[in-house]
């Protein structure tokens, strides 16, 4: 009720000798005052803020905007985007998450905004995989992930030690080839996909375990031990989409199929550790030491480095490597097999590069610039980690529109790479478009980025290439290539950790030199 001007100060007189009377009274007083006045601040804070969000696609109550992307993730923000804006709001179940589609907008995200959007979101799945994300992939920016990526790369993906790795890609390669011969003769398909996953893996585990972790003691096999821990990284249980909701996670039995999985993979790690710490007593001089030697040594002279950091490091090995690089090599010899002519093209450079030598030499790849502008194109068309991901650490102005704190965003390189803005005819594959194309994958170009931007780009980009350019020049070298009795290869994308083929590739290979 209103308090006539005369009835005011008596009305004041009274509420005055009320506090005089009880402080306590006085004191809830203050309270409601002070968090209303905070109340209103920060309505008009937060109605502030969601008046400048980036536009939205409409969304429903609780499920947001889940109904309307498919499981090709990059296919559909793409869609959206393509109608919404190069920086879009969805919200996945209760989670607002920025989508950003367009080379100038990545350039905000990546160089204009770099600390405050170089950390990664971490799914419940990361946090249980990884022990708590203190690996260097989901680690926040600061000293522990920068000392991390320093160890990494000076021990292992530094061009000195890619190079001294070399004797490791030629072993692999060559027994990949005799396989390859074995089922040629036998008049048998090859299962390309297999036998690449195979190889990267076993090149990987070379590099930096100092020996093979395939098939073992008829458990699961240690390739797709990995290939598993990748998948289920990046699955989003309902906790992730609804945070109130986790607890139905353990009812479906999501939660325990990852606590399993995080036990056979520590198991695994403890294994390998267990195994150098062996081997390293024996003081055996004919010994190679290898990253994992490496990480125990740092160990010993650091009690901060635990061996749970050294696991969650090598498991960046294996999350980073084995499926980015065997699906790049399988995109590209898809792409071939799609475009007879460039196949032709590529296959004369590596058969006059190498000539009669009948060994592909590492030194010969530098001379073979169309396979390199081969292996450019398919990572443009096919960039297999082509949603980047990152989190914004503070509220942030990106060109005019608020992104929140603790917004999980996705950079759309898929939709980046075919932006018909910044490439002719995207949809094609056209190595030679990058003849006299200055445009290269070093983080420094946002129009083209299949190993990432900024100071999180891919620490293996040097070991992926040349894993994937020596194994393609071999491929090419050795064999010519059909499908299977003659059937167009499906070339059907399918969405996992990763943007790859949906089928696995099998082919007919014909050998050269008969
Ligand atoms: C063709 C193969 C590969 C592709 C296409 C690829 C692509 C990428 C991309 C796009 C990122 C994110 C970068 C960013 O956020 O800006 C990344 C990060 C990373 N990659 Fe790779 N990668 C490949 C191979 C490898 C290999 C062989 C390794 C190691 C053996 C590796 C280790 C990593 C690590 C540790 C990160 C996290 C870097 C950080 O957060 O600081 N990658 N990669």
């Amino acid at each position: 009720m209103a308090l006539s001007r005369l009835q005011l100060p008596k009305w004041l007189d009274q509420q005055t000798s009320l506090q005089v009377d009880h402080p306590f009274t006085l004191s809830c007083i203050l309270i409601f005052f002070t968090l209303f006045m905070v109340w209103l601040a920060n309505r008009y804070r937060t109605k502030k803020l969601t008046n400048n969000l980036p536009p939205s696609p409409p969304k429903l109550p609780i499920i947001g905007n889940l109904h309307q992307l498919g499981s090709l993730f990059h296919y559909h923000i793409h869609i959206l985007s393509e109608k919404y804006g190069p920086i879009m709001l969805l919200h996945l179940g209760s989670v607002p998450t920025l989508v950003v589609s367009s080379p100038d907008m990545a350039r905000e995200i990546k160089a204009t905004h770099e600390i405050v959007f170089a950390n990664r979101p971490r799914t419940t799945a990361m946090n249980m995989l990884l022990y708590g994300c203190t690996n260097i992939v989901f680690s926040p920016y600061g000293e522990y992930w920068a000392r991390l990526r320093k160890i990494s790369a000076m021990e292992l993906l530094s061009n000195r030690m890619v190079q001294s790795f070399r004797y490791i890609r030629e072993e692999e390669t060559a027994l990949m080839i005799q396989k390859i011969t074995c089922l040629s003769s036998a008049q048998s398909s090859v299962n390309l996909t297999q036998l690449l996953k195979t190889l990267t893996n076993d090149t990987i585990c070379r590099c930096a375990l100092g020996r093979k972790h395939g098939e073992e003691d008829g458990k699961m096999n240690r390739a797709d031990l990995a290939v598993e821990l990748v998948k289920m990284m990046s699955t989003l249980c309902v906790g992730d989409l609804f945070p109130r909701f986790g607890w139905i996670d353990k009812i479906t039995g999501w939660t325990g199929r990852i606590k399993k999985l995080s036990k056979d993979v520590d198991m695994y790690l403890d294994q390998i550790i267990d195994e150098h710490i062996i081997q390293n007593n024996k003081d055996d001089p004919q010994y190679n030491q290898d990253f994992v030697d490496v990480l125990l040594q740092i160990q010993k002279n650091d009690i901060n480095f635990t061996r749970q950091n050294i696991k969650a490091l090598i498991l960046d090995m294996f999350i980073g490597g084995t499926d980015s690089t065997y699906k790049t090599i399988e995109w590209t010899m898809a792409e071939l097999l799609q475009n007879p002519n460039v196949m032709r093209k590529a296959q004369e450079e590596v058969r006059k590069v190498v000539g009669t030598n009948k060994k592909v030499e590492e030194d010969d790849i530098q001379k073979m610039k169309y396979l390199k502008l081969v292996v450019k194109e398919s990572m443009r068309l096919h960039p297999v980690s082509g949603i980047n991901i990152a989190e914004s650490s503070k509220a942030t102005n990106v060109k005019g529109f608020q992104v929140p704190a603790k917004t999980p965003i996705f950079l759309n390189y898929w939709s980046i790479q075919r932006n018909s803005k910044s490439w002719e005819r995207p949809e094609e594959f056209i190595p030679e478009r990058f003849t006299n194309n200055a445009v290269d994958s070093g983080g420094q170009d946002f129009n083209f980025a299949p190993f990432g931007l900024g100071r999180r780009i891919c620490p293996g980009k040097s070991f992926a290439l040349s894993v994937v350019e020596f194994t393609l020049a071999n491929l090419l070298y050795w064999f010519g290539w059909k499908t299977v009795g003659g059937e167009k290869l499906d070339m059907s994308e399918a969405f996992t950790s990763t943007i790859c083929l949906k089928m696995p590739v099998h082919l007919v290979a014909v050998p050269y030199f008969s």
